[in-house]
């Protein structure tokens, strides 16, 4: 079969990573253009790797040369990249956050169902890891008894300025947001983001770390902390507790040293060591199903869902309460989807 060829909007950290990926990684596909509006970002990606620049991110989607898109702009651009993938039919694997809010969300899910073919899977890219895969069967299979919390930390070695409060929300704490539902397989009812006393090291009065508790439909509980501008390097971590026992992910169990008076190992720097392995699979399974023209990873739908959290746990975050999650019925808006 012939490659899947591949456009890629938005080569910041995370764009960029992708291209190399699917440059060097990923088998029956080939990078065919890159849009950035930082123009010479774009184009010495785009020289190095030998692929054509499209300035108008639009202009890319609708290039005859690319059978699909990978979005990595920032969330706020999202939205309408996705329509516009939508309109010219083209399979997207859309980074995360789906869209910035729950409202917008909603309408992507509904313009993806009139078309009636998936064409959008979001970059929720732990469901992935090896680890996180692990975990998920673990708890699937029983052998913990019912899972009844879920413990979480997620900690970046710093981010921009420009990240503030609600981005926390949005863009970091989403990844908890989608890996709670996945676990549980359960919607997320209701959410509280405490923000304790912030760092003093971040200059734009954001609040970092927050807290924030999820309420389960089942009645479980999961909680996180996420705190952006840790300083040490990056970690993931989450302990499931079942009635029978527990499980913990994310210790960094790579090598262990002891020398001159010191024991220990290394802590990634960012995302794109920790979770290299997760996007490589996430991405050569996403080109698999989108030459079957199908996805393999979370829908649109997974993306809403994530946002409607979110939306509420902005809301929680500004007001001090907790916060019942408006969602949609799946039922109303996929009527011809199973459930
Ligand atoms: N799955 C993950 O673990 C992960 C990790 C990092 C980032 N992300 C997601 O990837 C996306 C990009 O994040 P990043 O860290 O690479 O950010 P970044 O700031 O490093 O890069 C964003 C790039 O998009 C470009 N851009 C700005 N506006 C644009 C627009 N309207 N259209 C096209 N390009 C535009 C910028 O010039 C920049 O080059 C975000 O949605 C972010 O949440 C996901
Ligand atoms: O966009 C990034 C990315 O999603 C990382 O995986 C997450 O750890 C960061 O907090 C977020 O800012």
């Amino acid at each position: 079969m012939t490659d899947l060829r591949i456009g890629i909007i938005g080569v910041g950290l995370m764009g960029a990573d992708h291209a190399e990926r699917v440059v060097h990684q990923t088998s029956g596909a080939r990078l065919v253009a890159v849009s950035d509006p930082d123009s010479a970002r774009a184009s010495a990606l785009a020289d190095r790797l030998g692929v054509r620049t499209i300035d108008d991110p639009l202009a890319l989607i609708a290039d005859d040369e690319v059978d699909a898109v990978i979005v990595a702009s920032p969330g706020f651009a999202h939205a309408e990249q996705l329509h516009a993938c939508l309109d010219h039919g083209k399979p997207v694997l859309c980074e995360k956050p789906l869209t910035m809010d729950a409202e917008s969300s909603l309408r992507v899910v509904e313009a993806e169902h009139k078309l009636g073919r998936s064409l959008i899977q979001v970059g929720f890219m732990r469901r992935f890891d090896p680890e996180y895969a692990e975990l998920k069967k673990l708890l699937d299979s029983g052998d913990l008894g019912r899972t009844l919390l879920l413990h979480n930390v997620h900690r970046n070695k710093t981010v921009p300025e420009t990240f503030r409060s609600e981005m926390i929300v949005r863009d970091s704490l989403v990844h908890e947001v989608d890996v709670t539902r996945w676990l549980f397989g359960e919607e997320i009812t209701r959410i509280t983001v405490h923000a304790p006393t912030p760092t003093s090291l971040v200059a734009n009065g954001a609040l970092d770390p927050q807290f924030a508790v999820f309420e389960l439909a089942n009645g479980a509980i999961a909680d996180v902390e996420v705190f952006v501008n840790f300083q040490v390097g990056y970690e993931v971590r989450c302990e499931a507790v079942g009635e029978l026992g527990s499980a913990t992910i994310g210790l960094g169990s790579g090598v262990l040293t002891r020398a001159a008076g010191h024991w220990g190992g290394a802590v990634p720097d960012d995302f794109r060591q920790r979770f290299a392995l997760a996007y490589d699979i996430e991405v050569q399974r996403w080109v698999d199903a989108a030459k079957r023209g199908e996805i393999d990873g979370p829908s649109a739908w997974d993306g809403y869902a994530a946002a409607a959290v979110c939306t509420a746990g902005v809301e929680s975050l500004t007001t001090g309460r907790p916060i019942e999650v408006e969602m949609a019925r799946r039922g109303d808006v996929l009527p011809s989807v199973q459930p």
